[in-house]
């Protein structure tokens, strides 16, 4: 039984009617599509409802201007959108207004902001910043890269055998020395839930931050920052029915006032001369140039298209999901699933075949028609610890249903027995 109307949400996305199979260079109008599609690789983007493409298509067909600049009626509208879409967003997070929410183009570029912005000011040798195992390169390499340019040691709290971070070595690695912990909210391969908050208390004991990835958290679940007790939090719109090219970061204000800018030009100053600059307030001091207001207007939409459904029931559905994967891929036999328990994780379940390589393993299923993840899901060391090179990932969210789930598994079975 699900939590809402799955059917009444999947009209909302006419995508999900799509027919795959035919050739990829002429997208729907190929007569080789004649497969359902099931798309079950939204951890990697998710889809976009009419009510976000009408809120994106209505700003380019009625309003579209520049902002911040203007006097004019269109750019007052614009902007007007633009702001207030942070007030959205800061709502969403439990953030304290527009002036902890920076827009940025994703998680990437808001883990950037924060590395180079702050960390190159604050880090050298003899700190450490720790991060967990199971790190999605938007955090692992930039951290990795500053601690090379500053000095500063880069640690890694281990993932115990079932897919958890080992508590016990993250007090053993977070110390006095600790200026910031970066840790990934939701593994987007193991599923993990890490207890942002737990590890918040340890950083904080020593005077240091902590930093949330939450791209895996935010689409999916109720996300408070002040629940988290996190110092600094990001996400992407586009893996929560939002366009891409837009993404948050939270930051304490006191901390983002500390900061100087990431990025210079227009947007951001206040007053220009030939010798000097000064800044404007938050958070547009650090959003230099013509902002993404498209998308920034995107992803209000796409906040307040997922709030009418309900995050406690969104995760509730992919939990659903999640734990019933879980359940008939291990009694399909063969199959090794990575993470905990599929009632203890996120809406997301990466495996193995035995004897099938992972994209041997894609590729048969996207001949039935099942879009899933087949790689390393950018945590290449995590699957160096797993002993794998590679891994296949379904992921799940607000319109998929059992029926898809079964088509899953019928698929891994087809594609077991073609290459037993
Ligand atoms: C936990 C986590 N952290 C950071 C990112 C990066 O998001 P960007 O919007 O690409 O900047 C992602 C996006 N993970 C996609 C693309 S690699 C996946 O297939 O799993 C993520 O899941």
């Amino acid at each position: 039984q699900y939590p809402f109307d799955v059917e009444a949400i999947r009209d909302d996305f006419p995508i999900l009617e799509r027919l795959v199979g035919g050739d990829p260079t002429s997208p729907g109008e190929d007569e080789g599509d004649d497969v359902d599609l099931v798309y079950l690789d939204n951890a990697a983007t998710s889809h976009t409802p009419d009510p976000v493409v009408d809120a994106i298509s209505d700003y380019y067909r009625s309003y579209n201007s520049n902002v911040h600049r203007g006097i004019h009626q269109l750019s007052q509208e614009a902007s007007v959108a633009y702001e207030e879409a942070h007030d959205v967003v800061a709502d969403f997070i439990g953030a304290n207004g527009r002036e902890e929410v920076i827009f940025t183009k994703n998680t990437t570029e808001a883990m950037n902001l924060v590395a180079y912005a702050w960390g190159l000011a604050e880090l050298g040798p003899g700190d450490n910043v720790v991060l967990t195992q199971m790190e999605h390169h938007a955090s692992l390499v930039t951290w990795q890269q500053i601690g090379k340019k500053t000095g500063a040691e880069v640690r890694f709290i281990e993932v115990t055998d079932d897919g958890r971070l080992d508590m016990a070595d993250a007090e053993a690695k977070i110390d006095g020395d600790t200026e910031m912990v970066s840790a990934v909210h939701v593994s987007n391969t193991l599923g993990t839930v890490n207890p942002i908050r737990e590890l918040a208390e340890l950083v904080h004991d020593h005077d240091g931050l902590i930093f949330a990835d939450a791209a895996q958290s935010v689409p999916n679940r109720p996300v408070d920052v002040a629940d988290l007790d996190a110092d600094f939090l990001a996400f992407s719109g586009h893996k929560m029915c939002g366009p891409t090219g837009i993404g948050a970061l939270y930051g304490r204000r006191e901390l983002l006032e500390s900061m100087g800018p990431y990025l210079y030009g227009g947007e951001m100053i206040r007053k220009v001369t030939f010798e000097e600059s000064t800044w404007e307030d938050l958070p547009w001091k650090f959003e230099a140039g013509t902002p993404s207001i498209a998308q920034g207007i995107g992803l209000a939409a796409a906040i307040e298209y997922l709030e009418d459904v309900g995050m406690e029931r969104i995760e509730e559905h992919e939990s659903l999901l999640a734990e019933y994967a879980y359940d008939r891929l291990t009694d399909l036999g063969g199959v090794e699933i990575y993470g905990p328990p599929g009632d203890e994780r996120g809406g997301l379940v990466a495996f193995n075949v035995d004897g099938v390589h992972a994209h041997d393993l894609s590729s048969v299923l996207n001949d039935y028609g099942v879009a899933i993840r087949a790689g390393d899901h950018c945590t290449q060391p995590l699957h160096d610890e797993l002993g794998v090179a590679a891994s296949v990932r379904a992921s799940f969210y607000l319109y998929n249903t059992v029926e898809e789930v079964d088509a899953l598994v019928d698929a891994v079975r087809e594609a077991r027995d073609l290459f037993a």
